[in-house]
């Protein structure tokens, strides 16, 4: 297809995005470092309701999603207004709408409901990312590389749970593509790619990315 040079494409705004330890922070790490963009990156020691929120979900998930939406808001205004609205590139290791993947499966009724109503305030005038590398990895390798990661709140993590999330991501992903068919997702198949062992698996997902840069 003829491209005309003269027409400039958007500055890359990257996301990062898969189910809990499909390797979102590894790979946005390594992209950053290789195109030597900013990264956004996901505070998890800090937080102090995730220990909680595994041992009993119901009890402390409204807690934990607002705690990580507020956190994420705080980085998101700080990055479009250091980086996207200088029109700098970034990459980052969540998109903002990971907090209502998580929240419409943890959260249930008035509780919900209210979470949405503050979702929607704080994010629907953010700009949001151009680009989307989502790693879709099945139940056994999340296992294993939450495992091989050994935080210890999440040793126990129920595989249901993050079973239905696989699925969550599956539906989520498909929303955005037909909410914003101008955002480009690039889907990276994380069982088959080893992109921590293997160099070349790394370059393929390097050169599919750079196709859209
Ligand atoms: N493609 C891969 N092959 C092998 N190991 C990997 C791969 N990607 C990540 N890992 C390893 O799996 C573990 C989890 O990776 P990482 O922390 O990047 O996941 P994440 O998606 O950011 O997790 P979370 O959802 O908890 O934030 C780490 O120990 C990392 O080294
Ligand atoms: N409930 C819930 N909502 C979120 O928005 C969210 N984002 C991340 N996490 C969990 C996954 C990893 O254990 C750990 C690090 O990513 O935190 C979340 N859990």
């Amino acid at each position: 297809m003829w491209e005309d040079p003269q027409v400039k494409k958007p500055c890359p705004f990257i996301a990062v995005e898969g189910a809990i330890g499909a390797g979102k922070t590894t790979l946005a790490t390594m992209l950053a470092e290789r195109f030597d963009f900013p990264l956004l990156k996901e505070i998890v020691e800090e937080n102090p309701f995730l220990d909680k929120f595994y041992q009993n979900i119901e009890e402390w998930a409204f807690q934990l999603e607002m705690f990580f939406l507020c956190n994420r808001y705080k980085q998101l205004e700080d990055t479009v207004k250091n980086y996207v609205s200088r029109g700098l590139p970034v990459v980052s290791d969540y998109h903002i709408y990971k907090n209502w993947i998580f929240a419409q499966r943890t959260l249930q009724g008035d509780k919900r409901e209210k979470y949405r109503q503050i979702y929607h305030l704080l994010t629907d005038d953010l700009p949001k990312p151009n680009v989307i590398v989502y790693i879709r990895a099945e139940l056994a390798t999340l296992l294993k590389r939450i495992e091989k990661r050994g935080r210890s709140f999440e040793q126990d993590i129920d595989p249901g749970y993050l079973e239905r999330l696989i699925e969550d991501y599956e539906t989520a992903i498909t929303q955005i593509q037909t909410r914003e068919p101008e955002t480009v997702v690039i889907t990276i198949d994380g069982n088959m790619l080893d992109f921590v062992e293997h160099p070349e698996h790394f370059e393929q997902i390097v050169a599919k990315i750079k196709e859209h840069l």
